[in-house]
């Protein structure tokens, strides 16, 4: 169904964020998980409405729990604090293998063919050349043949935990992002279990993010610095669990950045390129990045940070990039094409193939 859905066959629904003609709302997905069929059909409808609209939604009650959510944030923050060189004996290799530890400025997110013409030449060739503000660690699927996981195992205790507690976050994303897949396939009036056997071998990557402090004149004396440069993700859906320091921020259809504000306890999850071109463009994948946290005014007025001096503090995100399983061919999904509605978009291909592409131009 394209456009505004009456709003009586919609789950209820709050919302997030409305700014500039974008709107992103929080989805109870209790009733997904839990809930009658109508219930999932209501929730269904609400999540395709937010991904056809704004390609973001923040989902409650996702069945993570929230101790559990945290403990991972502790073991990411443990793993980014070991010293540089530990680090990079564990670093990311090739597009093909996608796993490991990388370095601030190894991945260039803002790449000149993709930039949409609003900046001229100089200006985009500055913005590459200043490299985002973060380091990452990239978890693949465990267990596949000849791409192992960069795991910190053989350091010490501490390392091995990390490997325990990873995986099992693995899997535990790893089932939301089946469920959410049925709520998009029920939305899609599909079967429910449409997309099951195409997602279920978790080619799925979890990336920790660190953007560590930085000092307040970093991002006044240079308006090109970021944290993580513009960029639409690349595979199917991401689930993004934020801190509560801020600083992501999606694009509008008026071409602004909008805060897209932390709220506790949920997860933010987005569409990416895949998905777009899986539903023939009728899901948006939309662009986003993360800067400096925002300015909170305070009631006379002013800035909390007039003096633009200090540190902006450590910031810390996990973003689990879910995809279809590798060898999966990526054909517009029935009902999303044809002569009434609109034209076929795109050939064939294969997940595997597509992600291997794009993580080619990127690195
Ligand atoms: O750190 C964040 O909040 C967003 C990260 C992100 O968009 C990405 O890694 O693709
Ligand atoms: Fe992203």
């Amino acid at each position: 169904m394209e456009g505004n859905l009456p709003q009586q066959q919609c789950h209820p629904v709050t919302t997030a964020i409305e700014k500039d003609d974008l709107v992103i709302p929080i989805i109870d997905f209790g009733p997904f998980l839990h809930g009658t069929p109508a219930d999932k059909h209501e929730v269904a409808m609400s999540v395709v409405h937010a991904f056809k609209t704004s390609g973001f939604l923040y989902l409650s009650n996702h069945g993570v729990p929230p101790s559990v959510v945290s403990h991972v944030f502790g073991t990411s923050a443990r793993f980014f604090a070991r010293p540089q060189a530990q680090k990079d004996s564990l670093c990311w290799t090739t597009p093909q293998a996608n796993r490991g530890y990388v370095k601030t400025g190894q991945e260039k997110l803002r790449t000149v063919e993709e930039d949409d013409g609003d900046n001229d030449d100089d200006d985009v060739a500055e913005s590459r050349s200043i490299p985002d503000l973060k380091e990452t660690m990239e978890i693949g699927r465990e267990g596949v043949a000849g791409l192992p996981n960069r795991w910190p195992e053989h350091l010490d205790a501490a390392g091995q935990e990390f490997k325990a507690v990873m995986l099992s976050f693995f899997e535990r994303c790893k089932a939301l992002h089946t469920a959410v897949m049925r709520a998009i396939a029920l939305g899609m009036h599909l079967p429910e279990h449409y997309f099951d056997s195409s997602v279920d071998a978790g080619d799925n990557n979890l990336r920790l993010l660190h953007y560590p402090a930085v000092d307040k004149r970093v991002f006044r004396d240079n308006p090109w610095q970021v944290r993580a440069g513009e960029h639409s993700d690349y595979g199917s859906i991401t689930l993004l669990f934020q801190d509560g320091r801020g600083g992501l921020q999606v694009r509008s259809p008026r071409g602004t950045f909008v805060d897209a504000t932390p709220v506790a306890d949920t997860v933010v999850v987005n569409a990416g390129d895949l998905l777009a071109r899986w539903s023939n463009d009728t899901i948006k994948s939309t662009r986003h990045r993360v800067v400096e946290p925002p300015r909170v005014v305070v009631e006379d007025g002013k800035d909390d940070d007039d003096d633009d001096t200090g540190v902006y503090p450590d910031r810390y995100s996990i973003a689990y990039f879910c995809n279809p399983n590798n060898d999966q061919m990526i054909e517009a999904i029935p009902g999303t094409y044809g002569e009434d509605i609109r034209p076929l978009k795109y050939p064939g291909i294969t997940a595997g193939d597509y992600l291997v592409q794009r993580l080619t131009a990127t690195y």
